[in-house]
């Protein structure tokens, strides 16, 4: 299938999970916390070894060096990392001049220094630094938690239309309901060791 693939993907606690995400697809994921969800994020990621097979678009993980894979398939962490001291240097030239304005930056933000980005301001710039890397597949871990509940809605329908616009195969871990109501394809729940699918198909 084209997509992103989890076929009895076990890591940590959970064992044998399976699950498919169509290109320009959401699938959430929820679950008590320490269930497991970053972690599973990290093994398709490539980030951390686990047992069982992630493939995209038919190639698997394995026969892909780890650096090309994630090129591909793109995390965006809870708490991001910034590495250079100005915003600017850490997107290619050309970014500067596509910027979004659903992002609600003025223009001069890629001069300003990382360190006096609020937890919102960075969580919406990663966001933005994620795709601009084209990615096939954008792993989300709670993308909207720093956010006040507009910012979160203007964000997750910008979101929304460039994961569909892009076809990305989007897996997003979140934890409101209303949320995963408004942005998901398919909602699985962690329970125990398992996924359990909430809604969306098999
Ligand atoms: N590298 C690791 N090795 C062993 N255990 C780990 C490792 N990383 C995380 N854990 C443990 O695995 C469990 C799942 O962690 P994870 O971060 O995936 O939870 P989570 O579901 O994302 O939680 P939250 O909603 O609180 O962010 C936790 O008990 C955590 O302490």
């Amino acid at each position: 299938m084209t997509g992103l693939l989890l076929e009895d993907v076990s890591i940590g606690g959970l064992r044998e999970v399976s699950l498919a995400v169509p290109g320009g697809q959401v699938v959430c994921l929820s679950g008590p916390s320490g269930s497991g969800k970053s972690r599973l994020l990290r093994a398709v990621a490539d980030l951390e070894p686990h047992g069982g097979r992630v493939s995209l678009n038919g190639t698997d993980q394995q026969d892909v060096p780890a650096h090309q894979w994630r090129r591909q398939v793109v995390m965006v962490p809870a708490d991001s990392q910034w590495w250079f001291d100005e915003v600017g240097a850490h997107f290619p030239d050309t970014a500067g001049g596509q910027f979004p304005a659903a992002l609600g930056f003025p223009s001069e933000v890629m001069g300003w220094s990382v360190s006096r980005l609020s937890s919102g301001e960075r969580q919406r710039l990663a966001l933005w630094r994620a795709l601009v890397l084209e990615p096939e597949v954008l792993l989300l871990d709670e993308p909207t938690a720093n956010l006040d509940s507009d910012s979160t809605e203007s964000m997750e329908h910008w979101l929304s239309g460039e994961i569909r616009r892009r076809q990305i195969a989007t897996l997003w871990v979140a934890h409101d309901p209303a949320q995963i109501h408004r942005v998901a394809n398919a909602h699985y729940r962690i329970q125990g060791a398992a996924l359990e699918l909430v809604h969306g198909s098999d």
